[in-house]
């Protein structure tokens, strides 16, 4: 058997060695072109083949930088009845124009995921083969007819186990040689309109949500290119847990953001107390902000003095609250906000200057144009009616006294959450969000001509430059590169030492001069990796490229994978809505594990509230987190009405302790937790407070119970689950969230007694 095993082994590691030749190949062609300026021939069929090869060099180099902890790049093969064999793997490779490697995502590769004894889709054996990095370390058979199978020789002990036996490491790892079929449907599920994918903790429904990204934009290239998809996530802890897993599938182009993050310079990691987060999360909330934005800034002055035609002219607070009321009434009859306001606020100024003054002998037009060009004039009125930012507008809530709408108790609880303390909480961000509505932007001031170092400057976030810039590459020597390519439109090649910047310099306005620019000098610059490099100053300016209003970055996107949708309050819901109005979306989630006190009651409920319908439902219904002594205690705090989740995971060990001194207790258990595990305690938000300082043991996390969600640890401790309870009004779903990220052990100490459904 040892012999069958090593000859195997040997046949595979020849393609997979022959995958990594090509792949290096694909790499310095892609280099070379590159070095020949092919990029810029628009349209030729030559592009087309340029920005394939750069998209497989890309793809590759990542995934080889990942090789030391990615299992490779190819990972299985399929058998067929026919006699057909392929290998499957994270990318598609082809060998003289016949496939050798088939993308686990092209409609071929289904099959691996789909087939099945009962349905075996033409499949005799699909073989895991277990890599690390280019070196084939296993394999693992699974004969689907075993009449057949004849000749071929099986081996292994199944992949899925020994997958799931694997310990967990601070990130989460793809499933892409694992999927199962359940999983693989809702992956592949067509894009448009909504797909609903539901299953209790630990059905995949994170891994299929990363997985589905990854396949969409496999599926739809040209149309979801950079930045079009966004994944939202509950919070920062679990997008840091998942971020390594679409890099590990080749792709880097999916925006991951938790919900703290949804807006632009905000990153909110803390949530409220349940009690403020319920009045914040209200729909209310709308009108509380609507009301808000009228209102006077805190540094508006209160008096606005002036002399005309020797006449002292004076509106006092009375007047300017009457000017105020009367901007609002204009500005709602228009749809004008506040920002798009100052013309509107400077006019009904003059007009109650105007009331003011005697004006027999006066000629009102004449009045108003002296009036408006005065300095202070101007100055009093940009004081009084300032463009306005989310941030400051919303910290006017600290005073109690503007909050309109809200009863006296609500409005202080609120208020108090703005006194004291500089940093916004997630429950804050679609508050932000909708002041950045409510206030519009500021009208842009008249754009000064664009100086030239800016013109030079690397243009942030595409990645491209707006002029030439030559640079010194650490692998390929002097590169150039073209305005609005990302990648060097000229290789010197290793025929100009590093050293010699004039020869370069001569070399590149060789290359300029063939490009139909002459250039007269350099000057310093970046080149778009921002690495310090040279600019051309050209005898000609290049024509600028028309800035557009809304950067890449403001594009909407075309598709939104939502997690832990379940726990979407209705503001939450309508910042999400403003950023899906154009796109198709999946949603992911699991009503048991709901723990916002607003949260929806049923998937069309949310959905109406995201403002979208037509929903496709998918369910996933095995488990694979947790092991199933642990799921069935776990279960009992789950909400009557909602079926358990089946678990495929075997051992698992369980213990609940009453103690008298909890962190002793603590400290102990501590000490016999494996030491190659992820250790985690978990515990109400408060009382982790005061657990984090006791405990010096590297390696364990302190995780309060409200930032739990989406994670998960190989050993649990959940210290006092009454506490947890307790704390919030859907405490025992959170209860549920917290007993369910165990991964083989979980132990519970207790001083007080357990809930009852314990
Ligand atoms: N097909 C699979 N092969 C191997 N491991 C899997 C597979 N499916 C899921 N897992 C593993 O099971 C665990 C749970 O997956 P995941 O976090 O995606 O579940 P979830 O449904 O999002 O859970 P929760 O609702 O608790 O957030 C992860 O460790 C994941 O890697």
């Amino acid at each position: 058997m040892a012999d069958v095993r090593g000859q195997e082994i040997a046949a595979e590691q020849g393609v997979v060695d022959r995958v990594y030749e090509l792949l290096e190949g694909a790499r310095e062609r892609a280099d070379e072109l590159a070095g020949e300026g092919h990029r810029r021939a628009a349209g030729g069929p030559a592009t087309g083949l340029v920005e394939r090869d750069a998209m497989v060099h890309r793809a590759a180099v990542r995934l080889r930088s990942l090789d030391a902890e990615a299992e490779g790049i190819v990972f299985g093969r399929l058998d067929f009845d026919d006699g057909e064999t392929f290998h499957i793997g994270r990318l598609g490779v082809r060998d003289d124009h016949e496939p050798l490697l088939v993308d686990w995502r092209a409609p071929a590769a289904a099959a691996f995921y789909r087939a099945t004894p009962g349905d075996p889709l033409g499949v005799i054996r699909r073989r895991v083969i277990l890599c690390q990095g280019p070196k084939v370390i296993d394999l693992d058979d699974d004969v689907l007819t075993p009449e057949k199978a004849g000749e071929l020789r099986v081996l292994g002990e199944g992949a899925l186990l020994a997958a799931l036996r694997r310990s967990r490491g601070a990130h989460m790892r793809d499933i892409v040689s694992t999927i199962q079929r359940e999983q693989d449907e809702a992956i592949r599920a067509p894009a448009r309109g909504v797909t609903l994918i539901t299953g209790g903790p630990g059905t995949g429904k994170t891994q299929v949500a990363l997985h589905r990204a990854a396949y969409l934009l496999y599926t739809n290239r040209g149309r979801l290119t950079d930045g079009r998809i966004l994944v939202v996530g509950p919070s920062t802890v679990f997008t840091r847990y998942i971020s390594r897993v679409l890099p590990s599938l080749g792709e880097e182009s999916v925006h991951l953001r938790a919900l703290g993050e949804l807006v632009e310079g905000v990153t909110a990691t803390r949530r409220d107390r349940a009690a403020v987060a319920r009045i914040k999360g209200d729909d209310r909330m709308r009108d509380v902000l609507a009301e808000l934005i009228w209102q006077s800034p805190p540094t508006a002055p209160q008096r606005l003095r002036l002399v005309y035609a020797g006449q002292p002219l004076t509106l006092d607070a009375r007047h300017l609250a009457a000017a105020r009321r009367r901007i609002r009434t204009r500005c709602a009859a228009d749809g004008t906000t506040p920002n798009a306001a100052a013309p509107t606020a400077t006019a009904v100024l003059l007009e109650a200057l105007w009331q003011e003054v005697d004006g027999r002998h006066l000629d009102r037009k004449l009045f108003a144009e002296e009036v408006r060009d005065r300095d202070e004039f101007r100055r009093f009125r940009r004081a009084w009616w300032p463009p306005l930012t989310p941030t400051e507008v919303l910290r006017w809530l600290a005073d109690p006294a503007r909050v309109v709408g809200l009863d006296p108790e609500d409005a202080e609880a609120v208020a108090a959450t703005y006194r004291n303390r500089p940093d916004w909480s997630v429950d804050d961000v679609p508050l932000l969000d909708e002041l950045a509505e409510l206030l519009g932007r500021p009208p842009a001031a008249p754009q000064a001509p664009e100086p030239e170092w800016r013109l030079r400057e690397l243009t942030t976030g595409t990645r491209s430059v707006a002029t030439f810039v030559l640079s010194c590459g650490l692998r390929n020597g002097w590169e150039l590169y073209a305005p609005h390519l990302s990648t060097p439109f000229a290789l010197a090649g290793p025929g100009i030492d590093n050293d010699a910047v004039v020869a370069a310099q001569r070399w590149a306005e060789a290359v300029i001069l063939r490009e139909g620019h002459q250039v007269v000098g350099w000057a310093d610059g970046f080149d778009p990796h921002g690495e310090e490099g040279y600019v051309p100053v050209l005898a000609e300016p290049l024509p600028v490229e028309e800035a557009e209003e809304d950067s890449a970055d403001d594009e909407p996107y075309l598709h939104v994978i939502l997690d832990e949708a379940q726990d979407l309050s209705p503001m939450e819901c309508r910042m999400i809505a403003r950023r899906v109005e154009y796109a198709s979306m999946t949603v992911v989630g699991d009503l048991g594990q709901a723990t916002h006190p607003l949260a929806a009651q049923s998937w069309p409920q949310l959905l109406a509230r995201i403002g979208k319908r037509e929903i496709r439902t998918l369910q996933l219904h095995t488990g694979y987190r947790v092991p199933a002594l642990i799921a069935e205690y776990a279960a009992r705090a789950l909400t009557p009405g909602i079926a358990p989740t089946r678990s495929y995971r075997p051992g698992g060990t369980l213990a609940v302790r009453r103690v008298d001194d909890l962190h002793a207790a603590l400290r102990d258990e501590l000490q016999q937790a494996p030491h190659d595990a992820t250790v985690a305690v978990i515990a109400a938000d408060d009382r982790t407070e005061t657990i984090t300082p006791l405990i010096d043991a590297p390696g364990v996390a302190v995780v309060p119970a409200s930032l739990v969600k989406g994670l998960e640890y190989d050993h649990v401790i959940v210290v006092e689950p009454a506490e947890i309870v307790a704390a919030e009004p859907r405490g025992m779903n959170r209860l549920y969230v917290v007993l369910t990220r165990a991964v083989a052990t979980l132990v519970v100490l207790h001083h007080d007694a357990l809930p009852v459904a314990l």
